[in-house]
């Protein structure tokens, strides 16, 4: 059986972001992920998650200027000093939640381009190395055009061969249903392809990236294929809820710790 771990970022948006793991952990998730935790003290997370005995499964390295509309800044040449400072700060919130997988946000870049492709393999070589000094993984994700205009790693074939040419044992694929059923459909088939590189995997109904309950999905054949595949990791739900998250909890009921 799949262990789902709630997207605090985008489900229960109708509690504070430290409350969403007490809403959660009530809600019956064994596991919390969101993208960012940098606006809370690592502590105050570390002590949501222990007070709900949740796992932290996930969440990414800062993104450079979120604001601004930076998604990330591995692929921006002239951003390693910062990136390799975010990695430290990275860690710091790793450690104090358990957390042992990271993703790194390649930002928006041409993937033609030269000087991104190498700042990209260059940041991504950093990072996972000095994530393998503490026992973490890097994860990367292909993330689809029409959510995420521009973005550097638009495809799951660039992803593979950045794994399997950088060579780090701990650099795998952040595989979000999502955005491969968007990019390139085949989803079945990708999952048993490419289920030994796979660090984590994410969920959402598509086209419309809610409840994982219908739509252009069948989610209990996949869910079923997760497991006969044998990934043992978490999947996490990154999806806005159609109306409210408790309301649309009914897919996540067989699953649900009582
Ligand atoms: O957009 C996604 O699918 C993600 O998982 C990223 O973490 C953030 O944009
Ligand atoms: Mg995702």
């Amino acid at each position: 059986m799949p262990v789902f771990a709630a997207n605090l970022t985008m489900m229960f948006n109708e509690w504070s972001f430290l409350d969403r793991f007490d809403a959660a952990a009530a809600a019956g998730f064994t596991a919390v992920e969101y993208l960012f935790p940098y606006e809370a003290p690592p502590e105050a997370i570390a002590e949501r998650l222990a007070r709900n005995d949740l796992q932290q499964a996930l969440f990414n390295l800062p993104p450079g200027d979120w604001a601004a509309g930076e998604r990330g800044i591995a692929a921006l040449p002239g951003r390693f000093d910062q990136m390799k400072a975010d990695v430290e700060r990275a860690l710091d919130y790793a450690e104090a939640t358990g957390v042992k997988r990271l993703h790194l946000m390649a930002g928006l870049a041409d993937p033609a381009d030269a000087a991104a492709t190498i700042a990209y393999r260059r940041s991504a070589a950093y990072a996972a190395e000095r994530l393998a000094d503490k026992g973490l993984d890097l994860v990367i994700e292909p993330i689809n055009g029409r959510n995420m205009p521009g973005y550097f790693l638009n495809d799951f074939g660039s992803a593979e061969r950045v794994i399997s040419e950088l060579g780090h044992a701990n650099l795998k694929l952040q595989f979000d249903i999502y955005h491969r059923q968007i990019i390139h459909g085949d989803v079945t088939m990708a999952l048993r392809r490419l289920m030994p590189i796979i660090g984590h995997i994410q969920i959402a109904s598509v086209p419309s990236r809610h409840e994982p309950d219908g739509e252009e999905l069948n989610y209990p054949y996949l869910f079923g294929e997760i497991d006969r595949v044998g990934y043992s990791g978490f999947v996490g739900c990154e999806y806005t809820p159609r109306g409210s998250t408790l309301d649309g909890l009914g897919w996540f009921k067989p699953f649900a710790r009582s």
